[in-house]
C-alpha cells in the first residue's frame, strides 16, 4: 500500500521504517531539511536500537523514501500518518499546532481520498478539530482516524512490529479497512487490534501514560518513606510484585520519570480536567511529586558534603532520560545538573549515547569524559542517573583508584548492599539503606 507519514522523529521513522518492512511503499516527509539530508544519505539521525539495520535494507529495496515536500507527501499515500510533535505549552496543555497546520496543508493540498491516521498524542476532540481545519479548504472524502502509539523508546522497533494492542478510533468502515489491512502483519502475529470511538482511543492514550506515571511515582513515595523507616524498597517491590494484580513491572524507584512523554501527558490530562472543570487530584499529586523526587539525591550530597560543595568534582553517569536512547527530554540527570552547578559543584559526566545532545544544550557548563572510568578521575562522589548496562557490572577495584572518595549516590538502585559495604564505599540509593 502507499503509505506517507509526516514528522520523522522517533514514532515517524520507526512507523515508517517497519511499515516498509512489511511490504509498503512509505514516503516520509519532514520539515527538517538537515535531517531529511541525512535520511536520503541512508543515515538515521536518532539512536534506536535495530533501527538502522530494518532502515537501511528498506531504503536499499527502494520502499523507504524521504521528502521535504507536503505535497509531494500528500500525492504519494491513500493512508497519510501524522507523527508531528504535541510539546507542552506554557499551560501544560499539548501544543497542538504542528498537527493542527498540517491539518490546514492537507485540506488545501488533497485531490483524492485520504485517511488521515493520527499517531501524535493528542487531547479528546483534536481528531474532529483536525477534521473540522481539513473540511475548511476541501470537499474532498477523507477520514480521520485516532491511531495512538504506544511504543518505547529503547525498544521502538520490538514495540512496534510486536505491540501489545493496536487501538483504530473511528466509525468509518472503509478507514477501519484499510487500517486492518496495514496492520494484518502484526494481527497475525498476535496483537490485539481494538477498535473503538476516537475519543476513547484518544483518551486511552493519556490515561495510559498517567497510570504509568502513577505507578512509578506510588513506589518513588513507598521508597521515600523506606528511607524513614530502615526498610529496603527492592524487597517491598519485589514482594508487591508478586501479586499478579500489581504486577512487577513499571515498579522500579528511582530519580523520577522523564523523557518526551510521561511529562508532557500526565500534565496534558490534567489540563484537559481542568478545561472540563474536573480536578485530576491524583495527576497533581504526581506532578508535584515526581518533580521533587527527580532531585532527590540532592539533599543527601548536600548531607553528605556538610553543606560545601563549591569547586567539589562531581562525576555523573548517565545523561539519557532513559537506557538505550540518546533523547534527554525532560531528563533527571539535567535537574540534577542544574541543582549541583548552582551549589557550585564541577561536573564531569560520560553518557554512551547523550553526550552531543547534552553538549548542544549546556555547551561548557560541564564536561564530558571519553569512557565512564576516566570521569571518576579526581572526582569526590558519583552520582548515576540513568541505568545503562555497562554500568551495571563495573570494576569496583577500578573505581575506588579512580575516586579521590569512594562515594556512590545511585539514583537506579544498580548495585547490592553487602557488595556496595564490602567493597568499601559509601553508597546511598533510593528508598535503601545507606552503606558506610
Ligand atoms: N517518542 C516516543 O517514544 C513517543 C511514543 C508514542 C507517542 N509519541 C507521540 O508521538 C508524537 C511525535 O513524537 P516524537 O517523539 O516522534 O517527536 P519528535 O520531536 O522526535 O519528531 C517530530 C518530527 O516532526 C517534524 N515536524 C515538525 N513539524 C513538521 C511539519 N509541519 N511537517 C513535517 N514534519 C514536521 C520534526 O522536524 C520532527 O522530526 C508526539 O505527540 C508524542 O507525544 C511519542
Ligand atoms: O519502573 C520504572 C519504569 C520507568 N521509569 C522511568 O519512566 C520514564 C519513562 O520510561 P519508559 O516508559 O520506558 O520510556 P518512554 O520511551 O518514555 O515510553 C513511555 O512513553 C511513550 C510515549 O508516549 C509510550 O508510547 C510508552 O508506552 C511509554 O512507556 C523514564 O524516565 C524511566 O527512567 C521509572 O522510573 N521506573
Amino acid at each position: 500500500m502507499k503509505i506517507t507519514v509526516i514528522g520523522t522523529g522517533y514514532v515517524g521513522l520507526v512507523t515508517g521504517t517497519c511499515l516498509a518492512e512489511t511490504g509498503n511503499d512509505v514516503l516520509c516527509v519532514d520539515i527538517n531539511e538537515e535531517k531529511v539530508n541525512l535520511m536520503k544519505k541512508g543515515k538515521v539521525p536518532i539512536y534506536e536500537p535495530q533501527l538502522e539495520v530494518l532502515f537501511a535494507k528498506n531504503i536499499k529495496s527502494g520502499r523507504l523514501n524521504f521528502t521535504t515536500s507536503i505535497k509531494e507527501g500528500l500525492d504519494h499515500g491513500t493512508i497519510i500518518f501524522l507523527a508531528l510533535p504535541t510539546p507542552e505549552d506554557e499551560d501544560g496543555a499539548a501544543d497542538l499546532s504542528y498537527v493542527l497546520g498540517v491539518a490546514e496543508d492537507i485540506g488545501k493540498m488533497i485531490t483524492d481520498y485520504k485517511v488521515i491516521v493520527g499517531k501524535s498524542t493528542v487531547p479528546v476532540g483534536t481528531a474532529d478539530l483536525v477534521r473540522k481545519t481539513i473540511s475548511k479548504h476541501t470537499d474532498q472524502e477523507f477520514d480521520v482516524v485516532s491511531n495512538p502509539e504506544f511504543l518505547r523508546e529503547g525498544y521502538a522497533v520490538g514495540d512496534f512490529l510486536k505491540p501489545e494492542r493496536i487501538i483504530i478510533g473511528t466509525d468509518s468502515e472503509r478507514a477501519i479497512q484499510l487500517l486492518k489491512k496495514i496492520y494484518k502483519p502484526y494481527t497475525q502475529m498476535g496483537s490485539r487490534l481494538l477498535i473503538m470511538d476516537e475519543k476513547s482511543s484518544e483518551l486511552t492514550k493519556y490515561a495510559s501514560n498517567s497510570f504509568l506515571a502513577t505507578k512509578i511515582t506510588f513506589i518513588n513515595e513507598v521508597a521515600n518513606f523506606c528511607e524513614r523507616v530502615g526498610a529496603d524498597v527492592d524487597m517491598v517491590r519485589i514482594g508487591m510484585g508478586a501479586d499478579s494484580r500489581i504486577g512487577n513491572r513499571f515498579l522500579f524507584p528511582g530519580i523520577g520519570y522523564g523523557g518526551s512523554c510521561f511529562p508532557k501527558d500526565v500534565k496534558a490530562l490534567h489540563k484537559s480536567g481542568k478545561e472540563e472543570h474536573y480536578n485530576f487530584k491524583l495527576l497533581e499529586a504526581v506532578i508535584d511529586v515526581n518533580r521533587s523526587q527527580k532531585v532527590a539525591l540532592v539533599p543527601k550530597i548536600m548531607d553528605y558534603f556538610g553543606g560545601a560543595l563549591k569547586g567539589k568534582k562531581i562525576a555523573i553517569w548517565g545523561l539519557a532520560f532513559k537506557p538505550e536512547t540518546d533523547d534527554i527530554r525532560e531528563a533527571s540527570s539535567l535537574d540534577m545538573i542544574r541543582d549541583l552547578l548552582k551549589l557550585g559543584a564541577d561536573i564531569v559526566s560520560y553518557d554512551p549515547e547523550a553526550m552531543p545532545n547534552v553538549k548542544r544544550k549546556l555547551g561548557n557548563k560541564i564536561s564530558f569524559a571519553k569512557d565512564m572510568y576516566t570521569a571518576l578521575e579526581d572526582a569526590e562522589a558519583l552520582v548515576i542517573c540513568t541505568e545503562w548496562s555497562i554500568f551495571k557490572l563495573p570494576d569496583f577495584k577500578r573505581m575506588k583508584k579512580q575516586l579521590k572518595t569512594p562515594v556512590i549516590f545511585d539514583g537506579r538502585n544498580l548495585y547490592d548492599l553487602q557488595e556496595m559495604k564490602s567493597e568499601g564505599f559509601y553508597y546511598s540509593s533510593i528508598g535503601r539503606p545507606v552503606i558506610h
